[in-house]
């Protein structure tokens, strides 16, 4: 999948506002590093403090997309400055540990929160993130799959420790703002359950 791009010669169509959310701890911030930057930060854990942003601009069907990343603290006490950037956000990425059963619990309360702060046509995808910590694993795929479906969301599971599927969450994203901003009348709607879908058999589920 090649999406990322320093080709000048491409025109640059729209700057989309991405906001990471969910539970602190839940790898908010080594997804975000991991796409951006290609590493893992392992080794101690440093609470985002409010918001963090970075950019990263992407090769869409010959189409720049630059994806602005906004990067939320999950602590609660921080909830109030996350609540004011909802409105602004084009697409989120709701992220869960898949070794942690609260942070997937509190996923309902997150929903809800969005659905009172953000934009209704705002794009939601589900992502079970550290999906590599198979010994720890507390919720099951099927389990984040159905969730997702109860609320009408797309679902995968990441790691940003192995990079399992980080760049396709952010391509599917990325697709689906470029198709809304792009798209032909008698175009039909980009599917990115769909695309995610087709995309994970291609190959193999699980590429970085
Ligand atoms: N095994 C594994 N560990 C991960 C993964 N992603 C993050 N971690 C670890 O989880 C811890 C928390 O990661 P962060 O990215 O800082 O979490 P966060 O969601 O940004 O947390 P807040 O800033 O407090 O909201 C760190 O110790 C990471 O090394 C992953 O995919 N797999």
């Amino acid at each position: 999948m090649d999406t990322q791009t320093n080709d000048d010669s491409l025109f640059l169509l729209c700057v989309s506002q991405v906001m990471l959310v969910g539970d602190s701890g839940v790898g908010k911030t080594c997804l975000l590093v991991r796409f951006k930057d290609g590493a893992f930060l392992a080794g101690s854990f440093i609470s985002t403090v409010g918001i963090d942003f970075r950019n990263k601009v992407m090769s869409i069907d010959a189409v720049k997309v630059k994806l602005q990343i906004w990067d939320t603290a999950g602590q609660e006490r921080f909830r109030s400055v996350t609540h004011a950037y909802y409105r602004d956000a084009h697409a989120l990425l709701l992220l869960y540990d898949v070794t942690n059963k609260a942070s997937f619990d509190n996923i309902r309360a997150w929903l809800t929160e969005i659905h009172e702060y953000a934009q209704q046509d705002v794009v939601v995808m589900l992502l079970g993130n550290k999906a590599d910590s198979t010994h720890n694993r507390v919720v099951k795929r099927e389990e984040g799959e159905k969730l997702a479906k109860e609320f009408g969301v797309p679902f995968m599971e990441t790691s940003a420790k192995s990079g399992l599927n980080v760049e396709l969450a952010f391509t599917a994203v990325a697709k689906e703002l470029k198709h809304r901003t792009m798209k032909e009348p008698d175009e039909p709607k980009f599917q990115l359950q769909e695309y995610v879908d087709k995309e994970m058999r291609t190959v193999g589920c699980c590429s970085s």
